[in-house]
């Protein structure tokens, strides 16, 4: 893949090398702010004279080249707010929205634009990423009034990167794609701390020239991405990780508690549970709080509880026998009934617990 980098000039220059580099969001994270990559996206005209890059210009995000450039962000949740963070940091020209106005500001303060409605930052971008609870949510904001649909037309994209099904997803889809445009899931692996080092996962599914277009940006918040064909199998390949993630973590809670019980010291369990094969960061990361019963919200188990019911949704409609994810959803819905919902998942274990049960 190829990149333009533009100086503030007005001198383009292209660079293969930067543009492999770029995919790696390690060097993006590095591009000095005045190097912003640019996708070459199907618009960007051909003919373009391609100048030196002078090192003594100064140089400025500016695209003053006739090219589209401009970055919609929908959602400013615990996921959003960092997404769209590093996007800005990145030099890109973003502009957002959130139910929420107040949680625009510290973005505007950064140099994003505000809009009040999704149509209207839809209308106003080339490509747009929306980062929302739920599926309800996400079809709300995407194809109700003043939604995102309506702003949309040929020659703009739309990224939805919430955690939902497959047929909300190809819901939203039908909907953007009925405007003319083009329409990518990409739900992403990685929670808040990941979010906020772009070190997320992205699992991307829809129309692939979208996905060209838009790996750049993807590679500023992510580590890696996964092009995984038809609209429908990010959303279940996000919803099969989430059912693994929720069922470890159930487990794990099991295991804490029991130790505590027989007379030994969950912190010790965590430690041997980090030098073996069944090591995972979350362990390690979660486990010394969960034993002190805190649960600082990272991936809030209302979300946890929604990818465990949306997991078995897929699970039954192909008839796949999935136990152990459906025991480990009722702790969930347990946990959920004791006003846990905004707590993080790792909450979970509060369900195990005698006086909660009581
Ligand atoms: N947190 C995590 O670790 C991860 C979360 N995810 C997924 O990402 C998505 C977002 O998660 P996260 O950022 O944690 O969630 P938050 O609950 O922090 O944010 C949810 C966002 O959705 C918006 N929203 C909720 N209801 C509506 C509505 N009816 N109309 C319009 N906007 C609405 C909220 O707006 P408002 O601010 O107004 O409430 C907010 O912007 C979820 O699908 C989650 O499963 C994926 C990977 C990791
Ligand atoms: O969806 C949550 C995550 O950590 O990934």
């Amino acid at each position: 893949m190829s990149l333009l980098l533009k100086a503030s000039n007005g001198h383009l220059f292209l660079s293969s090398s930067i543009a492999s580099m770029a995919t790696c969001s390690s060097f993006c994270a590095q591009l000095p702010i005045h190097f912003r990559p640019i996708p070459i996206a199907s618009s960007f005209p051909t003919n373009q004279p391609f100048k030196p890059f002078s090192a003594q210009a100064s140089i400025s995000p500016a695209n003053d080249g006739g090219s589209p450039n401009t970055i919609g962000f929908l959602g400013l949740g615990i996921m959003g707010s960092p997404m769209a963070q590093n996007l800005i940091k990145s030099g890109c020209d973003v502009t957002v929205w959130n139910r929420t106005k107040s949680k625009c500001d510290p973005l505007i303060s950064l140099g994003a634009k505000y809009k009040p409605s999704p149509e209207e930052v839809t209308a106003a971008c080339d490509v747009t990423f929306a980062m929302l609870a739920d599926p309800e949510c996400a079809v709300e904001v995407a194809c109700g009034k003043h939604g995102a649909a309506s702003g949309m037309g040929p020659g703009k994209g739309y990224v939805d990167v919430s955690t939902v099904d497959g047929g909300t997803s190809k819901l939203i889809c039908g909907h953007i794609k009925a405007s003319g445009a083009s329409f990518l899931e990409a739900p992403v692996s990685g929670s808040k701390k990941p979010a906020e080092d772009g070190q997320l996962i992205f699992l991307t599914a829809g129309d692939k020239s979208l996905y060209e277009t838009v790996a750049p940006f993807l590679d500023i918040m992510g580590k890696s991405r996964f092009y995984l064909g038809e609209v429908g199998n990010g959303a279940a390949m996000k919803l099969i990780v989430n059912m693994i993630m929720g069922s470890m973590m159930a487990t794990f809670s099991e295991g804490l508690l029991l130790s505590e019980k027989v007379g030994l010291d969950p912190n010790v369990l965590v430690e041997v549970v980090s030098e073996g094969a069944i090591s995972a960061p979350m362990y390690s990361l979660k486990g010394p709080s969960m034993v002190k019963s805190l649960y600082p919200t990272a991936f809030p188990l209302k979300h946890q509880q929604k990818d465990m019911r949306l997991a078995l949704g897929l699970a039954e409609s192909v008839s796949q026998p999935t136990p152990i994810a459906a025991a480990a959803n009722e702790l969930y819905k347990v946990a959920k009934s004791h006003g846990l919902s905004d707590s993080d998942f790792s909450a979970v274990i509060e369900a195990l617990k005698g006086k909660v049960q009581s």
